[in-house]
């Protein structure tokens, strides 16, 4: 994968952060059915109090590629995902979905092409297999017991899971329950906000291991926030490096150790 060149300060005071992509695995594959592309330009949030949460964002973020997002607490990396579907509505003219602004897309129908995984999972009363039909039924489509195991099985889990609750599983498992159910709906997009932060290091490689499953099989686009470098050089193509609400950084996982801006290099230190 290539990504365009650019000096520290270019990237700064460049008007967007183009990544221009030249990966021969991910233009030659025949298995991208899904993903679709982020622009989001001059994303600004100010909180009531007047505090700047994000600074002028601007970003690319290509289809079919896994992009990270690390940087200190509070820099504003989750509301930056969160915006990506609207759970917090974005300016108009800032966030666009393969060319069109979302906040004139139907918010539902964006949330499904655009599914996200929390920090820890919240899974609905009933069983496994009840959770994974929910929002295929919301749209009138029931799906079969085979379906079902198919999306359990895409997300690292064994048929025998289809009748349990909640309350049996372990978080890990929970998870990747709650990765199957974002599944169901037919993602183009998976917005990932600490997903493996509450899990033991096994969950965490399952849930990783899938997460490049989907890209690679599926095409699917992934904007990760993790703050662990290390997992973000284990799944990302792309890392951004966010500070005090803006984006610093725009490197190659192996490049990590290259950031220039002061407060990313501090971070980086700590968290290695
Ligand atoms: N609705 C809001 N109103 C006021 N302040 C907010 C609001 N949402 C977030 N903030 C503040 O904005 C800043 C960025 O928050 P955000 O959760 O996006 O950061 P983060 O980088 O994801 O942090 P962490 O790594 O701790 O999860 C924080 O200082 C937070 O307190």
């Amino acid at each position: 994968m290539e990504l365009t060149k650019q000096t520290s300060k270019e990237k700064m005071s460049a008007e967007h952060l183009l990544l221009t992509v030249d990966d021969a695995d991910h233009q030659h594959s025949n298995h991208h059915d899904r993903g679709m592309k982020f622009e989001i330009r001059g994303l600004r949030k100010v909180s009531e109090a007047g505090v700047t949460i994000l600074n002028g964002i601007s970003v690319d973020i290509p289809k079919g590629m896994i992009v990270g997002i690390i940087g200190p607490s509070g820099s504003g990396k989750s509301t930056m995902l969160r915006a990506l579907n609207r759970l917090w509505e974005p300016p108009s003219d800032t966030v666009f979905l393969d060319g069109h602004d979302i906040v004139d897309l139907d918010v539902l129908g964006l949330r499904r092409k655009v599914g996200m995984l929390f920090q820890l999972p919240v899974l609905f009363q009933g069983t496994v297999a009840d959770n994974i039909r929910y929002g295929p039924r919301l749209r009138g489509k029931k799906l079969g017991d085979e379906e079902v195991s198919k999306l359990l099985t895409l997300a690292d889990l064994d048929s025998s899971f289809l009748s349990k609750t909640g309350g049996e599983l372990s978080v890990g498992q929970a998870q990747r329950v709650a990765l199957a159910r974002t599944l169901a709906n037919e993602p183009e997009v998976l917005l990932l906000d600490e997903p493996t932060s509450a899990l033991d290091p096994i969950s965490t490689q399952n849930i990783e291991d899938v997460i490049v499953k989907l890209k690679k099989k599926k095409g699917m686009t992934v904007v990760m926030v993790s703050h662990s470098i290390k997992q973000i050089q284990r799944v990302a193509d792309v890392v951004c490096l966010l500070v005090n609400g803006e984006i610093v950084e725009v490197l190659k996982p192996d490049e990590l150790s290259e950031a220039k801006h002061p407060m990313a290099q501090r971070f980086l230190q700590l968290s290695s």
